[in-house]
């Protein structure tokens, strides 16, 4: 193929290509227009001089030297009519209680969840194909704050909210990992992807709901609101964030830890970071039970994700996978969960793309719990019946050790109306597949072990097919969890044979030692040796 052939066929198939597109049937913009002005200076190859105007326009958009980039923002500032207001979670239609996210409230009159409900007829003015092109000319920037895959969405998420006001580590935009090696070998997939979450700021995908989270504290505080510290119970990745994104901010932050149920790593973040760091000797559930009594008594706002402000950062997720396939819908998605909060939040993601006619369809969702921590999957399999909180046994997942989840309505809500399945792991099934897929490259958490068995599982049923386009969630950094591996690989987990282990081989310092196991390995791998 020629080489300029070649260039076209390459550039037509980036997202990038869909820059200079104006909305026919709709309105035309009237957002951000520099941004999307900005995108001309991305590759464009149906224009033979956009290299020339990229470089100019690369020169002309070089801030003054004085200025940094929220200063820069501020020149760019537009106007829209776009809001969103909280409202009881799955409210009866005729429902008229709301209140403005400037409120400090958690739950409805009633006691229930609330949800962020956006102005959808102010964001349906404009049509998919202006939105596709709109996030798509926001990705891979600095732009403040529209670097942020989290900010790049953000007339979906806060539209109200001041760029100034916005506390960001440029989150989001994680790698959507081709799983090729372990779809092939273990699943004969090909066409499996790891949507690496945790490989972001404090290393679980929390940071892309705290971001949003942290902001609104900021503007609150701000407008003078009594807001003098941000609190959270966690099993240490939502008080990584918090404290991350408190201390970027200077805001104070409190976490209640469940003493001893948590990785070291988890538990030196929020420490490192400034943050007031109470070990309780409870689990997690009792942790919450004390965040919410005391946030209820004193100026601390609640930073976990029964405040759906969280869940609006984290639906992002669901948006760049979309985003990431040139906005081709997957087959299955498969999240691990624990809280429940981010299994509505892809669903709220993906549904609003629907919604919004950025693709036509959505995704069948899967929630993948640890057998030892499972209240979910019993109700799920109980044909919904009765919900029943568990107590949650110690599990290698320890993330997602939580028998009593804030989010059981919004995960039951999220699943019925995606045609979803829920599955568990035991801890043998999860530390393997957490070892199947470190030894094809990757280096996944206990929790992706999970999400990865509801896989194996699905796949060996038959409910999931070889040519199926999956994605599985992984939901936090594999360092965060080295123990666990290390207890793995050494065999030193009761009634576990740890098929997988992959422990070190003692030699001693001599070159016959050495030459000896190294023969004896070559011999193994290859047979012509
Ligand atoms: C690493 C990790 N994975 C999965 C989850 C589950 O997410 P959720 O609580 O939103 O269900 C959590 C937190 O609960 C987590 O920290
Ligand atoms: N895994 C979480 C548990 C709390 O979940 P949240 O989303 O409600 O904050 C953690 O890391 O603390």
């Amino acid at each position: 193929m020629a080489a300029s052939s070649l260039l076209r066929s390459t550039f037509l198939s980036s997202p990038f290509n869909h820059h200079h597109h104006q909305p026919t049937t709709c309105k035309q913009p009237i957002i951000h227009f520099t941004q999307i002005k900005a995108s001309s200076s991305s590759p464009d190859a149906s224009s033979s001089s956009a290299a020339a105007n990229s470089t100019a326009q690369a020169v002309k958009h070089r801030r003054p030297t004085n200025e940094n980039i929220r200063d820069e923002a501020r020149r760019h500032t537009s106007s829209h009519n776009f809001s969103a207001k909280y409202v009881p979670f799955n409210a009866d239609p005729n429902s008229t209680e709301s209140y403005s996210l400037d409120e400090i409230v958690y739950r409805s009159r009633s006691g229930g969840l609330l949800d962020v409900q956006h102005d959808m007829d102010a964001l349906r003015e404009f049509d998919g194909e202006y939105w596709r092109a709109l996030f798509d000319s926001r990705v891979g920037k600095t732009t403040w704050p529209y670097g942020s895959g989290v900010w790049s969405k953000k007339e979906w998420v806060l539209p109200e909210i001041d760029g100034d006001d916005i506390v960001s580590a440029f989150e989001g935009n994680s790698n959507l990992f081709w799983a090729e090696r372990f779809g092939k070998q273990f699943l004969g997939m090909n066409d499996l992807w790891v949507k690496h979450c945790g490989i972001s700021h404090t290393g679980s995908f929390k940071d892309l709901g705290m971001t949003v989270l942290v902001s609104q504290v900021n503007r609150l505080r701000k407008m003078k609101r009594p807001v003098v510290g941000v609190g959270c119970a966690s099993t240490g990745d939502t008080s990584a964030a918090l404290s991350a994104y408190c201390a970027s901010a200077g805001i104070p932050s409190i976490v209640f830890l469940p003493a001893n149920r948590i990785s070291l790593a988890q538990l030196v973040q929020p420490i490192a970071n400034g943050a007031f760091v109470l070990s309780i000797d409870t689990d997690f559930d009792g942790c919450m039970q004390l965040i919410r009594e005391v946030t209820a008594e004193l100026p601390i706002y609640l930073a976990n994700s029964l405040n759906s402000l969280r869940l609006e950062g984290q639906k992002t997720a669901a948006i760049e996978i979309l985003q990431q396939f040139d906005w081709q819908v997957p087959d299955w998605v498969i999240v691990p969960g624990g809280n429940l909060g981010n299994i509505y939040a892809f669903y709220k993601g993906f549904h609003m793309c629907k919604e919004l006619g950025l693709v036509d369809k959505m995704p069948r969702l899967v929630c993948a719990q640890a057998a030892n921590a499972n209240p979910l999957y019993l109700y799920y399999k109980s044909g919904w019946k009765e919900f029943k909180s568990v107590k949650a046994n110690t599990t290698f997942a320890s993330a997602i050790q939580i028998g009593d989840p804030v989010s059981i309505d919004r995960a039951v809500y999220a699943l019925k109306n995606s045609n979803g399945i829920v599955e568990e792991a035991t801890e043998e099934e999860l530390m393997d597949a957490m070892a199947q897929a470190d030894s094809t490259g990757m280096f996944i958490c206990p929790h992706t072990g999970v999400a990865l068995t509801a896989l194996i599982k699905l796949r060996n049923s038959g409910v999931i097919g070889p040519t199926d386009r999956t994605v599985v969630v992984s939901t936090a950094h594999g360092l965060k969890f080295t123990q666990s591996k290390i207890d793995y690989h050494s065999k030193e987990i009761k009634d576990m044979a740890c098929r997988y282990a992959n422990p070190p081989v003692q030699v001693n310092a001599d070159f016959g030692s050495v030459m000896d196991v190294l023969k004896k390995y070559l011999l193994s791998k290859d047979s012509k040796y």
